[in-house]
């Protein structure tokens, strides 16, 4: 259930089961309508201040915030409410896990499962790449840990990118680390943010970035102290919010538009070609060789 934090402002847990269609209005605080059972269920909260119109939603799915298919749904989910609801004006996004913004894809998803499941994982992950780089409102990733591939994805379809200046947190399609290829849409995702040749080295090798390198590329826009990450974003947000919004709005989809198109034309053969990539023995050979690295890191 939604809880009053302070004047205007409302704490929102939403697991994807308990979201209800619809935005709601509750006196002078405008948010989400979700039900009341199972709330520690939620893999994300987000907190709605109805007199700025500022939205902070925060990932919280343990331990590293990998995106599995249930977590990008909610994501997605309550992304679609914030942009139905007139009260929000903008999104800042980050994390409540420390020391990692996302670890990018979850990787189980992508091994040893079923075609079918291959599919469906992948169609969520086009459908919050749709969302979030198409969506219509000012969104600024607060970037508060590490954030490599599908998490440096998420990162780069903000708006803004503010970045923690903690040399241990690292940024990057590292992709081919995996054994993997970033498919067509991130590849421009990152090209249109980084331009043609930054892209094409930071591809090939899978570059990881510290904050102050991310900032030489542009990979991010600005590196603060870590416990500044929050309040620069929504000081950030502000300055978005005092442009003319139909103005910066049609700038944002001018930008953006042919790229989004690209995939709407081609969603159902991108799928497939996800599906016959990921099954192929040597990709799931390299996966699983990843996997028990990240598991011998530990011992
Ligand atoms: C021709 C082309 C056609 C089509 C396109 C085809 C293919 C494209 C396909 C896919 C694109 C994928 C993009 C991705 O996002 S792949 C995922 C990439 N992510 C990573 O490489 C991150 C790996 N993780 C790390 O680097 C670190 O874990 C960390 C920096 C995020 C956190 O480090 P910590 O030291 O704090 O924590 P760990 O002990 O390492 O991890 C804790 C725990 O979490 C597990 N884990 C970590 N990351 C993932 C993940 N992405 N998915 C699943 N699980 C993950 C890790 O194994 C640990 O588990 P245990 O506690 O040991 O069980």
């Amino acid at each position: 259930m939604a809880a009053v934090l302070r004047r205007g402002v409302k704490l929102i847990s939403s697991g994807s089961s308990q979201l209800l269609s619809g935005g709601c209005k509750h006196g002078r605080t405008s948010t989400l309508c979700i039900s009341s059972s199972r709330p520690s269920s939620s893999k994300i909260n987000v907190e709605l201040d109805s007199s700025t119109g500022i939205a902070v939603m925060r990932f919280q799915n343990p331990l590293v915030n990998s995106l599995n298919l249930d977590f990008l749904t909610e994501i997605c989910i309550s992304l679609e409410k914030l942009e139905l609801d007139k009260s929000c004006r903008g999104v800042i996004l980050t994390s409540a896990q420390p020391k990692i913004f996302s670890a990018g894809l979850d990787i189980l998803e992508m091994y040893g499962k079923n075609p079918e499941h291959y599919a469906a994982f992948w169609k969520s992950v086009q459908e919050i790449w749709l969302k979030l780089y198409g969506y219509s409102k000012i969104t600024i990733a607060a970037i508060n840990g590490s954030s490599p591939a599908g998490g440096c994805l998420i990162a780069l379809t903000a708006d803004y990118r503010i970045m923690a200046d903690n040399p241990r947190y690292t940024i990057g399609l590292n992709e081919t680390q995996l054994g993997i290829v970033a498919p067509f849409w991130f590849k421009d995702t990152m090209l249109n943010t980084v331009g043609h040749r930054t892209a094409e080295l930071s591809l090939q090798f899978g570059l990881m970035y510290t904050p102050s390198d991310a900032l030489k590329i542009n990979l991010v826009d600005l590196v603060v102290p870590e416990e500044q990450v929050l309040s620069t974003a929504t000081e950030t947000m502000t300055k978005f919010l005092a442009i003319p919004g139909h103005a910066r709005e049609i700038s944002k989809s001018m930008m953006r538009k042919p790229v989004v198109d690209r995939l709407l034309s081609c969603r159902d053969a991108d799928i497939k070609n996800f599906v016959s990539f990921i099954s192929k023995d040597s990709i799931q050979k390299s996966l699983g060789q990843y996997l028990s690295m990240l598991k011998q890191k530990k011992s």
